[in-house]
């Protein structure tokens, strides 16, 4: 896709509607989008690249907008594939230009493509500045942004910002849809475990004059940036977006699945905060993730299952505990027919976990729920309501 960002900024990236799981693991109903850049000037710029699988299109799009000119510089913001996929194709097909990366990033390049450039490339530094003409362009560094080499790259002259994975989203750029659902889904899942750096970042960014974000997924932001800089200020600091409970819960034979109902009806009763319940075996763990972290109170109800827990709560609670859950109330419910293991298991991956805290009232089932186990939640509810 060709789109005119500014008079000089052109977006060259490509839509892959045909991609099964990106990065392996994630669902993308609606594709995704590999973000390229190119500056016009009197030296030409390339922001980014995009995977391998999108290369022929890139090429053609960037060849279009270069109307017979030839590229200075290719900047190299980050090196993950989906973005430094089509770096060796650029070089062959402009033998001429000069890499912009910082240290690590010609290191990552060697490993991914054998290519030793650090050499013959410009090598920048947190703060460098490069003069295209009449852009000035400088380099932000935002290690662990969420990965070590990545730099975002700030144009003050259209004022600009190139924010590599940050501000990203899933789904392609021709989709009609909210920004924040799959934003939150993506940062969440992707970047989540790295709020402190994301937090680094933000505040380099706050002294910057940004009109525009460039990302390198999804759309480039232009108005209301408010917005997503004061969600990705939550988001980072792992604050509550939203004040609700979410419910996450699975279940073999059905039994834990009739009480999570109840135990819905007995919170809708008390409160008029937002209840989300999620069966664990059969949604997007992805968004089960995203929920849990949009939300400030959890609610976990698993049946026992080999002395532990039923699989599809441990990865859950797995999942959690490697993208930085934290700073919730939690709850649980546990489910057993002869030695309920449960709850000691899900309690054990939530003590892992920084500033939960866990409800004193955990709720027993002993295979089906009885008037007993109604009593029981209408105290949890209370307590994780307060
Ligand atoms: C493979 C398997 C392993 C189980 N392991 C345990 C266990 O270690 N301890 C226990 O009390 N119940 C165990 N159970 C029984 C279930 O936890 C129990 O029947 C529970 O009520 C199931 O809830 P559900 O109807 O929501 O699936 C196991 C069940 C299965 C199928």
């Amino acid at each position: 896709m060709i789109k005119e960002v500014t008079k000089d900024i052109t977006y060259v990236g490509c839509d892959d509607k045909t991609l099964d799981l990106f990065e392996s693991q994630y669902i993308i109903p609606n594709g995704i989008a590999y973000n390229a850049y190119v500056i016009m000037d009197e030296n030409i710029a390339l922001i980014d690249t995009v995977d391998k699988r999108k290369t022929g299109e890139w090429l053609e799009n960037v060849e279009k907008v270069l109307d017979g000119k030839t590229p200075k510089y290719l900047i190299v913001n980050h090196m993950e594939p989906d973005h430094s996929g089509s770096v060796e194709a650029c070089i062959k097909k402009y033998p001429e230009i000069t890499l912009v990366g910082n240290k690590k990033t010609f290191l990552f390049l060697k490993q991914f493509t054998g290519l030793d450039l650090e050499a013959t490339s410009k090598v920048v530094a947190e703060g460098d500045t490069l003069e295209l003409g009449t852009h000035t362009l400088s380099f932000v560094f935002a290690p662990m942004v969420h990965w070590p080499e990545v730099m975002v790259t700030y144009d003050s002259t259209d004022k600009v910002l190139f924010s590599a994975d940050a501000f990203g989203k899933f789904g392609a750029l021709d989709t009609d849809e909210d920004w924040a659902c799959e934003a939150r889904r993506y940062y969440f899942n992707i970047v989540g475990k790295y709020g402190v750096p994301v937090q680094g970042l933000l505040k380099k960014a706050s002294k910057l004059d940004i009109q525009i974000i460039c990302p390198t997924h999804g759309p480039v932001l232009t108005e209301n940036l408010d917005y997503y800089l004061d969600l990705y200020n939550t988001w980072s600091t792992y604050q509550a977006e939203t004040d609700g409970v979410f419910v996450a819960y699975c279940s073999i034979h059905g039994n834990t699945t009739e009480a999570v109902g109840k135990l819905e009806e007995i919170l809708k009763s008390k409160t008029d905060k937002k209840v989300v319940v999620t069966d664990l075996s059969r949604c997007d763990m992805a968004e089960a993730i995203e929920d849990a972290f949009r939300y400030s109170k959890l609610i976990v109800a698993a049946p026992s299952y080999d002395a532990g827990v039923f699989p599809v709560m441990a990865d859950f609670l797995h999942h959690l505990k490697i993208k930085a859950y934290q700073n919730r109330k939690v709850a649980i419910v546990e489910n057993g027919s002869w030695a309920p293991t449960a709850a000691r298991t899900m309690k054990g991956y939530l003590e892992e976990m920084k500033n939960v805290t866990i409800c004193d009232t955990v709720v027993t089932i002993k295979s089906r729920a009885t008037e007993d186990t109604y009593k029981e939640m209408e105290k949890l509810a209370d307590e994780i309501l307060a």
